[in-house]
């Protein structure tokens, strides 16, 4: 009999979309991870017995030291990398506190809504970027 762990089919994750006085925080993967040096929202997987929120506000301290509030659920997108799926979950957050403290990225980036398409996002970020651009029109 063939297990298949559900991991190996679709990886569910959480990502952040930071605003802080009429910005939003970008953060660039690093030259060693899948995605290399394409952008994303910080978050990360969500661990078993999770909930969503409780994933994202430990995902954004762990990786940059930042407390948020989180706000609007966004369109959940589904994309097939080739080797693995991800099921890429959205929230409009609001900055409230901390230092930002880069433990996992290699570089990060204070954009507004207008400039976002101007970075090459991972590519199942395009339809949270155009989502949350048009909302801010
Ligand atoms: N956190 C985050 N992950 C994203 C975004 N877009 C996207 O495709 N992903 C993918 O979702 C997965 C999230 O993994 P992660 O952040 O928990 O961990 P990681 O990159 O260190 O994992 P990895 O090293 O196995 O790629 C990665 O495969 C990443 O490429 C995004 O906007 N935010």
């Amino acid at each position: 009999m063939i297990l298949i762990n559900e991991e190996d089919i679709m990886l569910k994750v959480t990502c952040a979309i930071i605003e802080k006085n009429q910005q939003v925080l970008i953060t660039q993967r690093g030259p060693h991870k899948s995605q290399a040096l394409l952008w994303e929202f910080p978050g990360g997987k969500i661990e078993p017995s999770e909930t969503e929120t409780d994933c994202l506000i430990r995902e954004i301290e762990e990786e940059l030291n930042l407390q948020v509030e989180l706000g609007l659920r966004l369109t959940p997108v589904e994309h097939n990398y080739g080797n693995f799926m991800v099921n890429l979950i959205p929230y409009v957050c609001q900055y409230k506190s901390g230092t930002i403290a880069l433990r996992e990225h290699v570089a990060y980036n204070w954009v507004s809504a207008k400039d976002l398409n101007r970075y090459n996002w991972c590519p199942a970020d395009l339809p949270i970027v155009e989502e949350y651009i048009r909302r801010k029109k």
